[in-house]
């Protein structure tokens, strides 16, 4: 019998941050899921929830306090380079004073491509987040949502296979935001694994297969849109999402 390892696997994780003042700040309970190779699961929650300590886990920049990360069933140390991994960070901040398309080949290069091809991937990228035009723009002079959709593109430098999203439409306008998203269907139908936060239910539910709920750190729900909705009695994700926020609240 063949048998397939999820592409990402988390078990068991926790953290809890010591603030300044040595006060301990519970970040994650006990997290469990996996993504299988191919899917797109995006995590939902509120502000504080965890989304971003589980994005950093997952890169190896933050380090749990219990638990285990596996990629491709081959669990993965604390710092250890991800490979053949696309992130896009939540505060994303490239060097400003790089046009776009120096921005790109940089890490390009950092990935290993030849100069050649990281001329076209550069191009190829550009298009496909609508940034063609700007190539030759300083990143100092970009818009906020244009930032964001340079970041997108370094996410997909050298094609890699996992891509892990921290709000990826993020100071989008809403024809950008959906034509993120568009993006990202593209790249799912392309095999590609992608695992995403957000806040923004809409694009949540037009794009994932599974999507997770994150409140207080722990996840409350994980399944598909129709399966959240069937075991909340709901009419929609937005439902799902306030009854599963309140009742924590409570
Ligand atoms: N470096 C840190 N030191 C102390 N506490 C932290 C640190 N990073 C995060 N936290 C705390 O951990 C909890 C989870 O934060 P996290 O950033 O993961 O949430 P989030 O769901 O991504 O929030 P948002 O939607 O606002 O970005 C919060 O209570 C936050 O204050």
């Amino acid at each position: 019998m063949s048998h397939t390892s999820p592409a990402v696997e988390l078990c068991h994780l926790g953290k809890t941050y010591r603030s300044k003042e040595k006060n301990r700040v519970p970040a994650l309970k006990d997290l469990c899921f996996s993504v299988a190779p191919g899917e797109i699961v995006g995590l939902l929650g509120p502000n504080g929830a965890g989304k971003t300590t589980t994005v950093k886990m997952l890169m190896g920049f933050v380090m749990p306090d219990t638990g285990d990360i596996f990629f491709h069933g081959k669990a993965q140390k604390f710092a250890e380079p991800r490979k053949n991994t696309g992130y896009l960070p939540e505060s994303f901040k490239p060097n400003p004073h790089l046009t776009v398309e120096e921005y790109l080949l940089f890490h390009c290069g950092l990935a290993g491509i030849p100069a050649k091809r990281a001329k076209k991937d550069t191009r190829t990228l550009l298009c496909h987040v609508g940034m063609d035009t700007f190539a030759h723009r300083k990143i100092h002079d970009l818009s906020k949502g244009m930032g964001q959709r340079v970041g997108l593109a370094q996410a997909f430098v050298g094609d890699p296979d996992l891509l892990i999203l921290d709000e990826p439409t993020s100071g989008l306008d809403p024809v950008g935001r959906s034509e993120v998203i568009d993006f990202l269907i593209t790249q799912k139908q392309a095999g590609k694994t992608i695992f995403f936060c957000s806040h923004i239910l809409s694009e949540v539910e037009r794009v994932c297969d599974r999507i997770g709920i994150l409140v207080q750190g722990e996840l409350k729900l994980m399944d598909t849109r129709e399966a959240l909705l069937e075991q909340t009695h709901s009419q929609n994700l937005d439902e799902v999402f306030k009854k599963e926020v309140l009742s924590c609240a409570q």
